[in-house]
């Protein structure tokens, strides 16, 4: 699903009026025929509606949905906000039509002091004060009664955005002046501000509904962000050769694991050979050897010369892919032995973990990372290797889409949509995942994963995409039987030939 800005929604809308062609009064009436099937869905006929309506199309979509709910026989009171006497051309057509049908039990146009009324925990607010024109936070008014709809206990169902969100760039929002839904119908497609962390307590429940905007738009309009999924992916899945053997299938290097941190160089290993790599060698410190070999005996197995900590680069010209840093551990000798690691290696790379920590310690080797490098950042990660620390979600995605641009290479920041930024400076999110896999070793096992792919052959836009997505879809399926409280990251890796199995189908 591509991801579309503020100013590209607005050009959607009208293309679609134009092009379809469709009269723009009743593409609201198709919107709001969409908005009402899913809150009648959701809502019975005896739970009491309040509408507030502010002055544009938000307002317009909310006063016809209130006709309708009130022609299916729901009570309905109605506010519409209507402070600077101008009201966009269908929120006052909207207004005509719902004063004419004489159905909703009450109406007020609020032009100057408004008395809120009750809200009971029975009632159902639909919240069309804004949706995607707003442009500046909100403030007098409109703010107070936003904090008045979140203190109430009623339920909130907002209409394409919750009122006053923004859809990218919330940074310099008032926060407490964003209407907090319980569910939000958004139209069409996904904002950027949805896919955000910092942005979910807003919106509840998310459901996105369909109003047949212009196909054409949507399939030709070049956008810098967007959704994968699985139809995106399938067609990339590579198939094996009957005749293929080990050595063509790819050899990757894990260098991870620090004496105490084993756990995390067997789950990249495993991780790795359950990606279809022919080979995986792991060099890791020797006091690792007896583990090592007992948990992962497919993977051959390089000590390092010292027993406690990685402590010096390895020839890796036999090598498709390198991942560096899992456990890996934050010694100054170590740090010296990466960056050594990383001048010297020709294939491609996956650092995480310890090994960004290290890089984030030494800021001037950033400028020797090679093109097209893969990081894997999660968050606080992320803004120790900028060395500073975000103020929004917004802003950590455009830092790491900067370092990517200015990199040459992938910055993928973890979460619950994870970002990969490329180096053009696109970003993809990925759309499986869950909160089971907030778990240790869950990053590990990522790595180990994109390794996997890398040295299989796959480029790194794709090892990147693929990886996430794979990891997310074993996550998502090993939850389906074990549940998320008891997840652990070696269940991703045992749901990984389920996940492979599923996008090779
Ligand atoms: N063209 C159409 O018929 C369609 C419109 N749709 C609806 O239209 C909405 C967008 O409508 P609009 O573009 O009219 O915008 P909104 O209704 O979101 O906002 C109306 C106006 O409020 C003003 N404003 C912005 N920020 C403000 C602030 N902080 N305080 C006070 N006023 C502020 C702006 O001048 C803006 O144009 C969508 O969210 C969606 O609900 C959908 O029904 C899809 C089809
Ligand atoms: N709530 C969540 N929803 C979806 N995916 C999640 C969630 N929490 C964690 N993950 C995924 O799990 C992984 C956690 O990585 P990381 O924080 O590096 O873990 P660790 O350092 O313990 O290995 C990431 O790939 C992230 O996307
Ligand atoms: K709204």
């Amino acid at each position: 699903m591509k991801i579309f800005t503020a100013a590209q929604i607005h050009e959607l809308d009208n293309y679609t009026i134009e092009h379809e062609p469709v009269k723009s009064i009743d593409l609201m009436e198709r919107a709001a025929k969409a908005l009402t099937r899913a809150i009648m869905d959701e809502w019975t006929d005896r739970t009491p509606v309040v509408v507030f309506a502010g002055p544009g199309n938000n307002g317009g979509d909310a006063l016809a949905v209130a006709r309708m709910l009130a022609e299916n026989h729901y009570q309905v009171s109605v506010y519409l906000f209507n402070i600077h006497d101008k009201l966009s051309e269908d929120c006052a057509a909207n207004k005509e039509r719902l004063v004419y049908a004489k159905k909703v039990s009450h109406f007020t146009e609020i032009t100057l002091n408004f008395d809120p009324p009750e809200l009971t925990p029975e009632t159902l607010v639909v919240d069309g004060l804004f949706g995607s024109g707003i442009n500046k936070p909100l403030s007098g008014g409109f703010a107070s009664l936003v904090r008045y709809i979140n203190q109430s206990p009623a339920k909130v169902v907002s209409i394409d955005m919750p009122s006053g969100l923004m859809c990218e760039d919330n940074t310099y929002n008032v926060r407490q002046n964003i209407i907090r839904a319980d569910l939000t119908l958004t139209l069409q497609q996904k904002k950027l501000s949805m896919m955000l962390t910092d942005c979910q307590q807003y919106l509840g429940r998310l459901r996105v509904l369909d109003i047949r905007l212009s196909p054409d738009y949507i399939r030709d309009t070049e956008v810098s962000c967007r959704i994968q999924e699985e139809t995106d992916l399938i067609p990339c899945v590579r198939h094996r050769g009957d005749f293929v053997h080990k050595g063509t299938m790819g050899h990757a290097l894990i260098i991870a694991g620090s004496y105490g941190m084993s756990g995390a160089a067997i789950l990249a290993t495993r991780a790795c050979l359950r990606s279809g790599a022919g080979k995986v060698t792991v060099h890791t410190p020797k006091r690792n050897y007896g583990i090592m070999q007992v948990a992962v005996p497919e993977a051959v197995l390089q000590m390092d010369r010292e027993e406690t900590y990685f402590s010096d680069s390895v020839e890796s010209q036999d090598y498709d892919a390198l991942a560096i840093g899992p456990g890996l551990g934050q010694s100054e000798n170590s740090a010296i032995a990466l960056i050594g690691q990383i001048r010297r290696t020709q294939c491609p790379i996956v650092v995480d973990a310890d090994g960004l920590n290290m890089l984030a310690n030494h800021q001037a080797w950033m400028q020797q990372l090679p093109l097209g490098i893969i990081m894997t950042p999660h968050p606080k990660e992320f803004d120790r290797l900028v060395g500073v620390t975000s103020s929004s979600d917004y802003e950590r995605l455009t830092k790491a889409r900067q370092l990517a641009e200015h990199l040459q290479g992938y910055v993928l920041l973890k979460g619950h949509y994870s970002a990969l930024c490329k180096p053009d400076g696109h970003i993809v999110f990925n759309s499986t995942g869950n909160s089971g896999m907030a778990t240790a070793g869950s990053g590990d096992v990522l790595t180990g994963i994109i390794a996997g792919l890398l040295a299989r052959g796959y480029d790194q836009a794709t090892a990147c995409q693929l990886g996430m997505y794979l990891h997310g879809l074993a996550g998502d399926l090993a939850v389906r039987d074990l549940g998320k409280e008891s997840l652990i990251a070696s269940d991703i890796i045992n749901y990984l030939p389920k996940a492979f199995l599923r996008l090779e189908d």
